[in-house]
């Protein structure tokens, strides 16, 4: 991604190679800023206060906290620590486990003094594994949208106009993004894309990430309340919704940000396509039923109750939105079930959501 003409990733590795660089998240859009990671405990800290979020980032961040760990206390017993102080953080984005899991495994045969080198070299690893995937999903779903293109524009259609919850781009993955890859593609490509950008409460990251990444790459969108999308599908001003996810289960069902359940009955509803976009490491094959079995994050009520945003001054504030005394309740996420999903998107292809079309397409994992 390249703002004001010079390319990042969302995460990498300092000048001195040892610490961890990111961009904090909790200051965009406003304010753009670095911050370097050096212990175990930034690591933690930054993945539980969002300072980087969105499934693949977490699971890049926990793997150079884990190489970040390495140099505190390279021990089997050491590993095991940072695997369950890293593991806490965060309880519904599966590819946190899965980014640990793949350090131990590459960790754990070495001899502790080979430790540090390994670990460093497997987190660069997952980066640039994370960045690919991401980039050929975007392929697989770009021609999802030339497709529909190509027929809108036989009928006098002047764009596609795509939907989208919460923050499934650059910023949520360490490159490209899941389901906004497809969107990035397709621009790229001269496809006349228009996102409609739902804003995403709580916390916002539709308002505050997805619309600032748009704008910096220039793809045409709109912010709406979260509320809005069945009324434009209702209306025909929704071609295609796709979506992120932070665990999709072997049978296809898929978690995401809250609300995301509430926009795919609208669009099964409508018959407008709903779509995922997911590397596979988001695939977690130990669960079937999502709604049973996947844990869903509860934040602090504070981020219902107040809202940040930038003042006529120019100056970013917290302010209240609810009364005194009101009770608030903030559940990070709900499941889709896989029978409103039209398709899921991955780097091998697109499949529908159902436990045999997944293993098909993963036969070494299913
Ligand atoms: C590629 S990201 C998919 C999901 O991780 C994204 O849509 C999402 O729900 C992020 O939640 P967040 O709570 O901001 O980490």
């Amino acid at each position: 991604m390249r703002i004001d003409g010079v390319s990042y990733r969302t995460i990498w590795l300092a000048s001195d190679g040892i610490g961890v660089e990111i961009i904090d998240q909790t200051r965009l859009p406003h304010d753009f800023v670095v911050l370097t990671l050096r212990s175990l405990a930034d690591a933690e800290t930054a993945i539980r206060d969002m300072w980087v979020r969105g499934a693949p980032l977490i699971g890049a961040a926990a793997a150079y906290g884990m190489a970040l760990a390495t140099r505190e206390d390279a021990t089997d017993a050491g590993l095991a620590a940072a695997y369950a102080r890293l593991h806490a953080t965060r309880p519904t984005a599966i590819n946190l486990k899965w980014a640990l899991d793949e350090m131990i495994a590459a960790l754990s045969p070495l001899p502790v003094a080979d430790r540090i080198a390994a670990a460093y070299a497997r987190a660069a690893e997952i980066c640039d594994e994370d960045a690919a995937m991401n980039s050929a999903l975007g392929d697989n779903g770009c021609r999802i949208i030339a497709d529909l293109w190509a027929k809108k524009q036989a009928a006098g259609g002047e764009r596609i106009n795509l939907l989208t919850h919460c923050n499934a781009g650059w910023l949520a993955t360490v490159d490209w993004g899941t389901a906004l890859a497809p969107v990035y593609k397709a621009f790229n490509a001269g496809i006349p894309i228009h996102v409609w950008v739902d804003e995403t409460r709580p916390r916002n990251q539709g308002a505050s990430l997805t619309a600032r990444e748009l704008n910096w790459h220039g793809v045409p969108h709109t912010v709406i309340a979260d509320n809005t999308g069945g009324h434009l599908m209702q209306h025909g001003l929704v071609d295609l919704v796709i979506v992120g996810t932070d665990r999709t289960t072997r049978n296809g069902d898929v978690c995401n940000k809250i609300g995301t359940y509430l926009k795919a009955l609208a669009a099964k509803d409508n018959n407008v396509p709903f779509y995922v976009g997911l590397p596979s490491p988001t695939i977690d094959w130990t669960v079937a039923d999502g709604v049973k079995e996947i844990p869903i994050e509860q934040r602090s009520a504070r981020e219902q109750t107040h809202i940040f945003g930038k003042t006529e001054a120019g100056t970013v504030t917290e302010v209240q939105v609810t009364p005194d005394g009101s009770p608030a309740v903030n559940y990070g996420f709900d499941v889709t079930p896989a029978r409103l999903i039209t398709g899921l998107i991955t780097e091998r292809g697109v499949c529908p959501a159902s436990p045999e079309e997944l293993k098909a397409l993963f036969p070494e994992r299913g």
